[in-house]
């Protein structure tokens, strides 16, 4: 195994240091290292970060691999400073049996880019009509421990409440699209003055913050862990606010698009800003940001969602929902949050570990702790372009802006998955 040294980097914000990686493990911290043989890395103006955890990636494999493979995906989450991403579960088939979650697990440590921990379906092919096997993925190779129909609600409270109870046996988590879909009938973007001017059916609001309400109450009820997909409005922040207050066991994650971009865009009728939940409002953009900085929304999570130019390059109605997000989530961090290091640290790979129980990952560099980290370079720009991405689908919708910060490189395990800012394999 190469032994690295890299040389005054910031690590997390901090004074300049030197790092040394061996083993597999940081070995050793501190000004001026010297280790015959390592390959020296130049970090001068670089700041290392514990190696970003997305907690909710489509990998499309099995079933769509003209849209991604766990191997393109991984490859994107590199790039993208990622060590680990969590896959959820609606592919075709859908990951709800020991199976294919352990297809998924198998696919993620051949491609060897990044740590893909599969997320098991909550019901049989997502249908909400009876629970999966969860017991079995749990005991898997696999070890899944994140349960998700992410794509559909499990919107029957007695499944979702039976889901709960379940899982609290191996301290699993049930992460919850929520979208009460009797309120979302035909909705095509978010429901309000733009869906009104542009004739579109509406998405509203209280279709996610009432199952959002709904489940913080089921949850505190059971005593088990819930955990918010792709938080998207004001009044979701108020209602996790509350429950957070009272104690019950809920996290929450928010997209870097919806931190972003507002439903203004619809304006455009441009398929590539048609996701799910819709982009919202200046006013949930701010209200987002504000719980992303106080803690109210935990985590900054992709929601990476290829598609094939089929799905996206057509009729905004027939478009499929979704944008991809691994190549750029840091920098849009660093857009919206600023050069606050501790903050993108915790939001983007301290607490995703935490709640996926991904132990070796998520801990800044320090000696001792397995190299599973990543250098940023925050003063470089980059403009986007889509046909350099190394996923096989092109639904960025951050093409040929131009965003601060640029990854130059990321380590799995002391093993470089990206040097110079390209992938090593
Ligand atoms: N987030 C999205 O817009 N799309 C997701 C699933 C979904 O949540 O609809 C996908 O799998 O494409």
């Amino acid at each position: 195994m190469t032994a690295y040294l890299i040389r005054n980097v910031s690590v997390v914000g901090g004074a300049p240091t030197d790092l040394l990686i061996r083993d597999g493990v940081v070995a050793e911290t501190g000004a001026g290292l010297t280790a015959p043989g390592a390959t020296v890395l130049d970090a001068t103006g670089l700041v290392a970060l514990p190696g970003l955890v997305d907690l909710h990636t489509h990998l499309r494999e099995p079933g769509r691999e003209d849209a991604e493979t766990v191997e393109s995906g991984s490859r994107a989450a590199a790039l993208g400073g990622y060590t680990a991403v969590c896959a959820m579960a609606n592919t075709s088939p859908v990951a709800d049996t020991a199976g294919v979650v352990e297809q998924v697990w198998r696919l993620g440590r051949e491609a060897g880019l990044v740590d893909v921990q599969p997320i098991g379906a909550v019901t049989v092919g997502l249908a909400g009509e009876r629970l999966a096997e969860l017991g079995a993925m749990a005991d898997s190779a696999a070890r899944v421990r994140i349960f998700s129909d992410d794509g559909h609600c499990v919107a029957d409270p007695k499944l979702m409440r039976r889901a709960l109870e379940y899982v609290k046996a191996f301290d699993g988590v049930i992460a919850q699209h929520a979208e009460e879909p009797r309120l979302t009938e035909g909705a095509q973007m978010h429901e309000g003055e733009v869906s009104t001017r542009l004739g579109l059916t509406g998405w509203p609001a209280v279709a996610e913050e009432a199952i959002i309400a709904r489940d913080v109450l089921l949850a505190e009820h059971v005593g088990s862990r819930l955990h918010i997909c792709h938080v998207s409005t004001a009044g979701s922040v108020e209602v996790l606010r509350h429950a957070k207050a009272r104690g019950v066991k809920v996290t929450a994650e928010v997209t870097p698009h919806h931190l972003l971009l507002t439903d203004e865009k619809a304006t455009t009728y441009d398929p590539v800003y048609k996701v799910n939940p819709p982009l919202r409002t200046a006013a949930d953009v701010a209200a987002l940001r504000a719980a992303l900085a106080d803690g109210v929304i935990d985590i900054v999570a992709t929601d990476h969602a290829p598609h094939a130019v089929e799905d996206k390059e057509c009729e905004w109605a027939y478009a499929r929902p979704g944008m991809l997000g691994l190549e750029t989530a840091l920098s849009i961090a660093l857009d919206v949050l600023g050069p606050q290091w501790d903050l993108i640290a915790e939001r983007m790979s301290r607490a995703p570990a935490r709640i996926a129980g991904l132990d070796t990952h998520g801990l800044d560099p320090a000696p001792g702790v397995p190299a599973n980290l990543t250098l940023v370079d925050p003063a470089a720009r980059r403009v986007i372009e889509p046909a350099e991405l190394a996923s096989r689908s092109r639904n960025t919708p951050y093409a040929r802006m131009t965003l601060p910060g640029r990854i130059v490189a990321t380590f799995l395990r002391g093993e470089p998955t990206v040097l110079d800012g390209k992938a090593v394999k």
